[in-house]
């Protein structure tokens, strides 16, 4: 057997490995005494207190045991891999006599390398990826889509010390990458790491005023145009984006004149459109101010000025979707300018952006640091995720390109392999009835086909055929990836242009392999354009990781000759595919969360049928209504529906007006209580609860109860962890917030803070599931995303949790968070979810005082405002990002709903000399705001006299000249 170790392990600090090595490459378990412990996990013991966690793998008819972790002292308490409070009784298991018959198979393994890497799977990497892992920064990488740029990237970034940033365009691709930088339980205190959309890099310097500009908006506008000269509006809109804002670094847009004179390969428009063009340019930025919507172009030339160096290295992926200002604005966040990782793939370019590598070099020789001609680009050419017969189809487009085109830089040139681990098939099939019924019939249902036309107007036609609704436009299919893609008159809808690009180009020149030379036709003023065409086919074809089936109307054209498809089917057998209502709403979730509505609500609509409950839910607007209509007029309706609200969020306010209105049922509220579990809760406590998955089913995982709380709330309220566990898996969304402001996961907290039978038996098995993975908020009006790896997200989550239990009765003393405050609710909190020295009372004081708005610290995240010595409560102008909108923590949880509990009394509602503490809490909460407006009119008049100083030095600046 080969023994392959973890890359951040250090055989050398291993006391007894190479012993232990000998005995597992000689087949001598017994020798190695290894044990199993988990799914594919083992432990081998090295000598009496150190082990070795293990898992067994085969490749190609080899086998190998890849050492995960070094376990000192017995502890696996520790281990990145096992379930915290896990014990494991080593006496109690069997020494393992054979090698497991069952280890699963690895897509590849390097044998000249002894070493693996890890994210969410085992990674070996081959001898190009591992030649650029040795690298030092800066560096670019290219590589076809599925040759491991963003895998090698994150194990790039992993081995850089300090702030880090990763960044890409697309906040999908930042939440997958983020999830495979900490899957396993990964964790590295020698860097700070923020990933981030580049629209959230651009908040993070500051909150731009208005919103960005997308495509629909501006196809509204556009609409409303009196007579254009021009009449696309798409095409416009990349020009904008791609040549008026886009390039230059020195000027946020070109002026008339230098518009006009561009060459004629460097805009999208003929010459004698460009006057109209520029014209209506004018009028666009116009429109933007109006409407408060900005260009992020535009605006990332405005916040060079702003931007400051921050980051020791900085990833950015997929490079090729921003642009040369968007890049520039990036790479000025750098402390060391040389310290950047960028990669990409241009053939991946479905806007005509006039993107070149070589372009991106020159910017970095021009404006940045470097200097001579650094060898800064490497290329990855395996891939690992699609079969090899559609990669060889790739090759082919990419050989037709070359031909036709000539090497559009000498980085693009390069053909790919495929790993070949899984297998495929291109079927080429004739646009007939029989064709397209059969394939509809047997795919329609699966979440594992879908159909990619060239343009979203040809979207409704395919529609008529394919009832999936998987059906995507090439601009929606990027980033995407299914089993099956069915491509749908791709070529015959644009079948002149394609006719022109396969024009010249034969069979003979694909034979000869790639050559870098210039194109043909120097002059071809359609090359950006066609690119995009042949760019867009690669795309789409590249979705599909095993089988390609590829309908045309017109079988004969003449580049399809030259891929080779010259013999289309006209009759198809497909097995009947089907996927389950559970994988159809994972699909749905996944398409929302990569911003394809569109297709996301058809799943709902159609395929899981989603209804919208017929109950009222109250809140906001609905639950004052709610209160006007129970209290001023006698509607028993309603006032059950407020006394039940009132009972939900022990709100004493409400209980408080229905006893004065004379509702009977609320003298007892411990009554109405049960009542209320046997009315809406008890679906969510039975062993198997069938009518909570139907009514999940019909509604959607997130559905609102009356109340407005969605199944993951009450599931979190009531520490069922089964069922956490079941919505989690069905994708419930941890970050929606019920009528206090709580998540699920603060509902957690918060029970676990006050409940010691909860918080030791529930939270530790659901606080994972129910953790968002960051908190994003606003200070100084920039905005922050706080990582659930650091303490700062913690605690602002936990006193989030605890406002309206522990504010009220601290703020008639003039208090507010005390650190022991904390101490107690967190006291049997289980250690995997807070880690003893976290628990520490020193600790929790310096985290709380070094995240004190005034404090001055290079960390300081500004959470909270100090009141009065060792007390503590929020800044008074923090934001949080609340269900995609910027909220102020003190509009999120109402000061005056705060309610005074005395300790001796048992129950919330107990009124018992309410008038007495009504008026004491009165007076804290008097004070409480008379401090906040204090600290906000002080933070103003700073605001306000720096903005004088600026002003006049700029006014001094202008006398001068
Ligand atoms: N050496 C390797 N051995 C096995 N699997 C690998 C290897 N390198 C990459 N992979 C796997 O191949 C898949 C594609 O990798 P990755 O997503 O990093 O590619 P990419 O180049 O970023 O693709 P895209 O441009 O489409 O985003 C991933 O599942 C990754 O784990």
């Amino acid at each position: 057997m080969q023994i392959l170790l973890y890359n951040e392990l250090n055989p050398a600090a291993i006391t007894g490995f190479a012993k232990w090595r000998s005995f597992m490459e000689a087949d001598d378990l017994k020798s190695a005494d290894v044990k199993k412990i988990g799914d594919n996990l083992y432990r081998a013991r090295l000598n009496r207190s150190d082990r070795l966690l293990l898992a067994f793998y085969h490749y190609q008819g080899e086998r190998y045991a890849l050492v995960l972790e070094y376990l000192k002292s017995h502890d696996y308490q520790g281990s990145r891999f096992l379930n915290h409070g896990v014990v494991v009784d080593e006496d109690k298991i069997p020494p393992l006599e054979y090698l497991p018959e069952d280890s699963p198979s690895l897509a590849y393994i390097n044998p000249q390398h002894g070493r693996f890497n890890l994210l969410d799977k085992i990674i070996s990497f081959d001898e190009t990826q591992q030649a650029v892992f040795n690298l030092r920064p800066p560096m670019v990488i290219i590589g076809s889509a599925g040759s491991g740029k963003t895998a090698l990237t994150l194990e790039k970034l992993k081995a850089c010390p300090g702030d880090v940033l990763y960044v890409t365009l697309s906040s999908y691709l930042v939440k997958n990458s983020r999830d495979l930088y900490y899957a396993h339980g990964y964790d590295n205190p020698q860097q700070h790491v923020d990933f981030l959309s580049f629209q959230e890099f651009l908040e993070s310097i500051q909150i731009p005023v208005g919103k960005p500009i997308n495509f629909r908006e501006f196809a509204d506008w556009f609409s409303r145009l009196p007579r254009p000269a021009i009449k696309d509006a798409h095409k416009l809109f990349e020009e904008f984006k791609g040549v008026l804002t886009g390039p230059s670094v020195e000027t946020a847009y070109l002026s008339r004149e230098e518009y006009l004179n561009l060459g004629i390969k460097q805009s999208i428009f003929l010459e004698d459109e460009r006057a109209a063009v520029y014209d209506i340019f004018s009028r666009y930025l116009t429109f933007l101010q109006e409407t408060n919507r900005y260009d992020s172009n535009l605006l990332s030339h405005r916040y060079l000025k702003r931007v400051e160096p921050r980051y020791d290295f900085v990833v950015v992926d997929e490079v090729q979707d921003l642009t040369n200002i968007q890049l520039f604005l990036i790479l000025k966040a750098l402390r060391d300018p040389t310290g950047f990782l960028l990669c990409g793939d241009s053939n991946q370019i479905v806007h005509p952006n006039f993107f070149s590598w070589s372009k991106l070099k020159s910017l970095f020789y021009t404006h940045g640091e470097l200097q001579g001609d650094t060898d800064l680009i490497r290329i990855l050419s395996t891939n690992y995720r699609n079969s090899p017969q559609v990669t060889a189809l790739a090759n082919r487009i990419l050989l037709l390109k070359n031909a036709r085109f000539g090497a559009i830089d000498r980085e693009s040139n390069y053909l790919v392999h495929s790993n070949g681990h899984v297998q495929g098939d291109v079927v080429f099939l004739q646009d007939r009835d029989n064709i397209r019924r059969e394939l509809d019939a047997k795919t329609r249902t699966s979440t594992r086909f879908a159909v990619v036309v060239m343009h979203a107007e040809q979207k409704a036609e395919a529609q008529q055929h394919f009832n999936t609704p998987l059906v995507f436009s090439i601009q929606e299919a990027k980033g995407l990836e299914y089993d099956n893609i069915i491509l749908y008159n791709f070529l015959s809808s644009e079948a002149k242009r394609f006719h022109e690009i396969s024009k010249g180009v034969s069979h003979a020149d694909l034979q000869q392999g790639l050559s870098y030379a210039r194109a043909k036709d120097k002059t071809d003023k359609s090359l950006e354009t066609y690119k995009f065409y042949i760019n867009a086919l690669y795309v789409a074809l590249t979705r599909a990781v095993r089988n390609l089936y590829w309908i045309e109307a017109d079988a004969k054209q003449r580049l399809l000759d030259l891929l080779g498809l010259d013999n289309a089917l006209d009759t198809l057998n497909l097995d009947n595919q089907g996927s389950s209502h559970a994988d159809w709403q994972r699909e749905a979730h996944k398409l929302e969360l990569q911003g394809k509505q569109e297709q996301a609500e058809r799943i709902r609509r159609e395929i899981l049928q989603q209804q919208v409950p017929d109950w009222e839910v109250y809140s906001g607007a609905t639950l004052d209504a709610l209160h006007h209509q129970a209290i001023q007029s006698n509607d028993k309706k309603a006032r059950l529906a407020l006394f039940e609200i009132a009972l939900v969020y022990e709100d004493r306010q409400f209980l408080h007006d229905l006893l004065l209105a004379e509702f009977k049922p609320a003298r007892h509220p411990d009554n109405g209580l049960k009542q209320l579990q046997q009315k809406y809760y008890l679906p969510y406590q039975a062993k198997n609860p069938v009518a909570l998955r139907n009514q999940l089913n019909k509604f959607g995982v997130d559905f609102r109860n009356p109340f407005n709380q969605t199944p993951l709330m009450v599931a979190a309220w009531l520490g069922n962890s089964t069922l956490v566990q079941e919505l989690t898996e069905r994708d419930a969304n941890t970050a929606l917030i019920d009528n206090n402001g709580f998540t699920a996961f603060q509902i957690a907290l918060q029970q676990a803070s006050k409940d010691e039978k909860y918080a030791r038996q529930h939270l530790g098995s659901i606080y994972q599931q129910l953790e968002p993975d960051s908190l994003s908020i606003q200070i100084d009006g920039r905005l922050l995303k706080l990582d659930k790896s650091s303490m700062e997200f913690f605690l602002l989550n936990l006193l989030i949790a605890l406002f309206y239990r522990i504010i009220p009765n601290n703020l008639v003393k003039k208090g507010a968070f005390t650190t022991q405050a904390i101490i107690d609710a967190v006291e049997h909190f289980p250690n995997n979810v807070l880690a003893p020295q976290r628990k520490q009372r020193a600790y929790l004081s310096s985290i709380l005082s070094k995240n004190e708005m005034s404090r001055v610290d290079r960390y300081n995240r500004k959470l909270f405002y100090r009141l009065r010595q060792g007390h503590y409560t929020f800044n008074p102008t923090l934001m949080l990002l609340v269900e995609n909108n910027w909220v102020n923590i003190y509009d999120l949880l109402k000061i005056d709903k705060l309610a005074y509990r005395p300790e001796n009394m048992t129950t919330w509602w107990d009124n018992r000399h309410q008038e007495y503490w009504d008026n004491e809490l009165a007076q804290g909460r008097a004070y409480l705001y008379q401090e906040l407006q204090r600290v906000r009119t002080l933070l103003l008049n700073d605001a306000l006299a720096m903005l004088k100083i600026l002003c006049e030095q700029e006014l001094h600046k202008i006398r001068d000249n």
